[in-house]
């Protein structure tokens, strides 16, 4: 006679907090079918399945229930927050960055995660089959081995008949993960207990598609690799659909354990996950940023599957998808680019590949894009329905990615010095005064216009563009402007980003830092060239700082002839080049950031040989980058830069 004990298969997710496109989700449904307590599903008729992904093998223990468990890892979120009684300590250190001292997840992402697991949750709950998601916190050996200790216990005790059958848990390639790996492996074996971590199956191209044979194999410049992988639009494999039925939660299921208490609504999880980013006054700022009247988020999303899938069903309905390419260097406003990165970072990734892993995955990216290319679906009102790949799809599919791992970063020789936060960097320079240098940075007030505005846009929302952060992170580490170490950077960014990811972030760093895989080298981003580029009406600099939104950028030149009065723009771009009269208008005059910025770029548009400037880009002779070539004879300014012997880069990568 068969047992009647209840089998539990405990799953640790980690950053595959959806039920789409999750394999492990997808193998304990099919455990179902092959303990046929249900029907097969249908799906629709052009889902094809990833068979050779999931098939139950001879690895897989027989189990009746399954148990997810997402834990918040206390190293990398502040977990002290859990604690009801403010007298308790806390077991683990401080969730800090290690070189200045961050905590690693701040509020937007921290909200954003929270968000995320509670939505997995209820998509779980309204499956109506006995499935729930636990939510713990802790470091994910702790909490395995307390799960696995609880149910010995009970059982011991009489209490529960509980077995546990095996774990489960997806492979990450962090230095962090991998060590948490390690300790449940070692606690699975210490129990005689199977575990099985699952191989990665949610990049864009599988592992297997790869044309490599060795990582060694792997070219350095991710252009390189990219090509190889061309066309890009036949290599993903399909998608996997989210199950219909899963085996249910187990009848017994441990607590939480002492000290820490999971609350039991979204909100208290927000709450419990924000408090101790409140209650440390270490990172208030003496001037912090300021929401600014009629401003509105570029990325109001919440955390979760399902705003994933409704953001990339706007995107493809709405036509945006299809724009991207002509639009992706935007500032202003939710649709310039996808803002899918928070949805897909909640992964940690290594290896080079195209896109992130986490609410939501690239290959399901990839095949709404077909869909719409191949004229099914949504979106049938857009002009491109059904002609095949558009520019926009091409471009959302070929985004840059080039990562390295965080363990590697420590280890890179020191090519270039900065200036540190903790000690000198060897320069001359005082901790204090860098310390001081990097909260005005922060604070949005380093009197550089883009600058500001984009650390202003972070640090209310969490999310600045892809051109923003380029700008910001030269300025911060380039030594022709703030020259400040660039991991303090980077571990601000880890700190601010909702989309925070390990690898695109201390990638990009290093890209820009001059420390990355980078054929060129030396680049460094002039602000206020790239201001006149891509913020030519000033719209994203009065968005933020609205200090300067009354400052009026045209000037008559005619009768009801209006022109940009390139004086007030370089104003707006650097404000200490405001006349004294204009400064007193705004109520500027005195004003730190103003009159005192950290850096005066010596920059002049002149007029060359044509006249006026039209609502497009300016550009100067000598330019390079978008368009390159495009727009000659339409703007005729010319632009002088002295910035000493550096190159001036107008893009990153592609
Ligand atoms: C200094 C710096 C730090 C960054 N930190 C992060 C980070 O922590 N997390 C993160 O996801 N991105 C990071 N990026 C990359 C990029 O800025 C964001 O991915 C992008 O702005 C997110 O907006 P989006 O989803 O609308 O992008 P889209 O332009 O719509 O691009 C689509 C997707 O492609 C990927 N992608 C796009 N650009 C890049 C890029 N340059 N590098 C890597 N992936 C890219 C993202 O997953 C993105 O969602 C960083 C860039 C810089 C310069």
């Amino acid at each position: 006679m068969a047992d009647a004990s209840p089998r539990v298969l405990l799953y640790i997710l980690r950053r595959d907090v959806r039920l789409s496109d999750n394999p492990i989700f997808h193998a304990a449904s099919a455990n179902l079918l092959t303990t046929n307590t249900y029907t097969k599903p249908v799906y629709g008729s052009d889902t094809q399945i990833r068979n050779d992904a999931f098939i139950p093998d001879q690895d897989f223990p027989s189990f009746t229930h399954l148990l997810p468990v997402y834990i918040f890892p206390a190293n990398q979120v502040e977990a002290s927050g859990f604690i009801p009684d403010s007298t308790t300590k806390c077991p683990y250190p401080q969730a800090q960055s290690r070189v200045a001292g961050f905590w690693r997840t701040g509020p937007h992402r921290a909200k954003f995660m929270a968000e995320g697991a509670w939505d997995l949750k209820e998509r779980l709950q309204r499956l109506g089959c006995g499935s729930d998601l636990q939510i713990r916190v802790g470091k994910p050996g702790d909490v395995v081995e307390d799960i696995l200790q609880w149910y010995t216990d009970e059982k011991n005790a009489g209490r529960s008949t509980v077995d546990v059958a095996g774990i489960w848990l997806t492979a990450e390639e962090g230095k962090e993960e991998q060590e948490d790996e390690a300790d449940v492996r070692r606690i699975a074996a210490e129990r005689d207990l199977t575990l099985k971590v699952w191989a990665d199956e949610k990049y864009y191209i599988d592992d297997r598609d790869l044309p490599l044979h060795d990582i060694a194999d792997l070219p350095n410049v991710y252009t390189t690799y990219r090509k190889s992988l061309e066309p890009l639009r036949s290599r993903p494999r399909p998608s996997i659909p989210a199950p219909e039925q899963l085996p249910p939660s187990p009848p017994d299921i441990p607590p939480q354990k002492h000290p820490f208490e999971i609350p039991n609504s979204r909100e208290g999880l927000v709450d419990a996950l924000l408090r101790p980013l409140k209650e440390d006054p270490k990172h208030d700022l003496q001037f912090p940023p300021q929401f600014p009247p009629d401003t509105e988020s570029s990325h109001p999303f919440s955390g979760g599957e399902t705003t994933a899938h409704d953001r990339l069903a706007q995107l493809i309905s709405g036509g945006a998808m299809s724009t991207y390419k002509a639009t992706r260097n935007g500032m202003v406003g939710v649709d310039y680019s996808t803002k899918l990165s928070a949805f897909l970072a909640q992964v940690k990734r290594l290896r080079i590949d195209f896109m992130l892993v986490g609410y939501i995955t690239a290959r399901q990216i990839h095949w709404a894009m077909m869909d719409f290319e191949e004229g099914k679906g949504p979106g049938e009102i857009v002009s491109d329905y059904g002609k095949g790949e558009n520019d926009g799809t091409a471009g959302v599919r070929r985004r840059p990615n080039d990562v390295e791992p965080e363990s590697h970063y420590e280890q890179r020789p020191p090519r270039k010095r900065w200036k540190g936060v903790n000690e000198s960097g060897g320069l001359g320079d005082t901790p204090e005064r860098t310390r001081e240098v990097f909260s005005r940075f922060r604070s949005g007030r380093t009197g550089i216009g883009l600058i500001d505005a984009a650390n202003r846009e972070v640090f209310l929302t969490g999310y600045t563009s892809n051109r923003a952060r380029q700008n910001v992170a030269s300025f911060l580490s380039n030594s022709s402007h703030l020259g400040i170490d660039w991991r303090v950077g980077a571990e601000w960014y880890e700190y601010i980003l909702v989309d925070y990811d390990m690898a695109s972030n201390w990638g990009n760093w290093q890209y820009v830092a001059g420390v990355g895989n980078d054929p060129r080298q030396g680049r460094v981003f002039n602000p206020v060239k790239q201001a006149l580029d891509y913020d030519p009406q000033g719209k994203y600099i009065k968005a933020w700082v609205p200090e300067l939104r009354q400052l009026s950028l045209t000037k008559s030149v005619a009768m009801s002839r209006q022109e940009i009065d390139e004086q007030k723009l370089m104003g707006l771009y650097q404000a200490w080049r405001l006349g004294d009269w204009e400064k007193d208008r705004l109520g500027l005059r005195g004003v730190e950031w103003v009159e005192w910025p950290l850096v005066k770029i010596q920059f002049s548009v002149s007029r060359g040989r044509g006249k006026g400037v039209s609502d497009g880009r300016i550009r100067g002779r000598g330019w390079r980058g978008r368009g390159r070539g495009g727009d000659r004879g339409k703007k005729r300014f010319e632009i002088e830069e002295k910035l000493g012997n550096v190159r001036i880069a107008d893009e990153i990568g592609e």
